[in-house]
């Protein structure tokens, strides 16, 4: 296990594949933690240095009390990349962790060369829709949204297999604070202007059953960043890392490709 003891966070992630290779990381979704990439990372191309983490109060990072802020939770990567010593890495970003790829890639473009916004836009639903979350949340717990989201989260076929139960564990198990406080954090966000300012290679990945992040919202973020393109999972939900890894793996391993990333 590695914990960068970080003067903000303690914060859990992996370091995976070629100390020596070109970096990628991954920034998982809300109320996931970095298991969300498992079927993915084998399927990845030789000679890449693997990154994940788990955000702030997910998996075995460290819990603050909610509400964060965007802000809070692109700075933690931040220091957790500077504290590895990582620049020009390929970003991939599902859902709150596309936004901050998003962030990250305007506050410092040294540390990401190219961006993947999975399943994510520069403003996903409303104040007002992430607000009612917290406050149910609060008063019936995270377990209590729990089977709804899968209904998000998984394409219908995915729906019908026993892998389903697990995932709604770790949301149902999720902390408190973590889940409510990253909610907060993508109400107050809308990246739409710092975003159009972006000039990177840019991936944009959907999924056609995405019920949080559908197509047409990711196409309008992706379209934000000249040269971008948007590739569609055909059958997916909002985790297609998850349930479709193989085209979800050959699509990511093209732009690497192409990006150069490796050869
Ligand atoms: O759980 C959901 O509603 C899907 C989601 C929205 C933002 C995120 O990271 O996941």
């Amino acid at each position: 296990m590695k914990i960068a003891d970080l003067d903000r966070l303690k914060i859990h992630y992996t370091d995976e594949g070629d100390p020596e290779g070109a970096p990628i990381v991954f920034a998982n979704s809300l109320g996931t933690d970095l298991r969300l990439w498992d079927k993915l990372v084998p399927l990845l191309p030789a000679g890449l240095r693997i990154i994940r983490y788990d955000k702030r109060g997910h998996g075995l990072t460290e819990g603050t009390p909610a509400p964060y802020s965007m802000g809070t939770l692109i700075s933690d990567v931040e220091a957790l990349l500077d504290h590895l010593k990582v620049k020009d890495a390929l970003f991939v970003g599902l859902s709150i962790g596309g936004m901050i790829g998003q962030g990250l890639a305007v506050k410092r473009l040294d540390l990401v060369r190219a961006l993947v916004i999975s399943n994510s836009a520069a403003k996903m639903g409303t104040a007002e829709m992430w607000h009612d979350r917290i406050a149910k949340c609060r008063a019936e717990g995270v377990a209590s949204i729990a089977a709804p989201t899968m209904e998000r989260w998984f394409g219908k076929k995915f729906r019908a297999t026993p892998e389903l139960a697990a995932w709604q564990n770790m949301l149902a198990r999720q902390e408190l604070e973590g889940y409510t406080g990253c909610c907060a954090a993508i109400a107050g966000t809308d990246f739409y202007t710092p975003t159009s300012g972006l000039r990177l290679p840019c991936l944009g990945i959907a999924g056609t059953e995405d019920g949080a992040s559908p197509p047409d919202l990711v196409r309008e973020t992706v379209d934000l960043v000249p040269g971008s393109r948007l590739e569609l999972i055909r059958g997916a939900g909002h985790l297609p890392c998850v349930e479709k890894p193989e085209e979800y793996a050959r699509i990511l391993s093209d732009f690497i490709k192409e990006t150069g990333h490796v050869q």
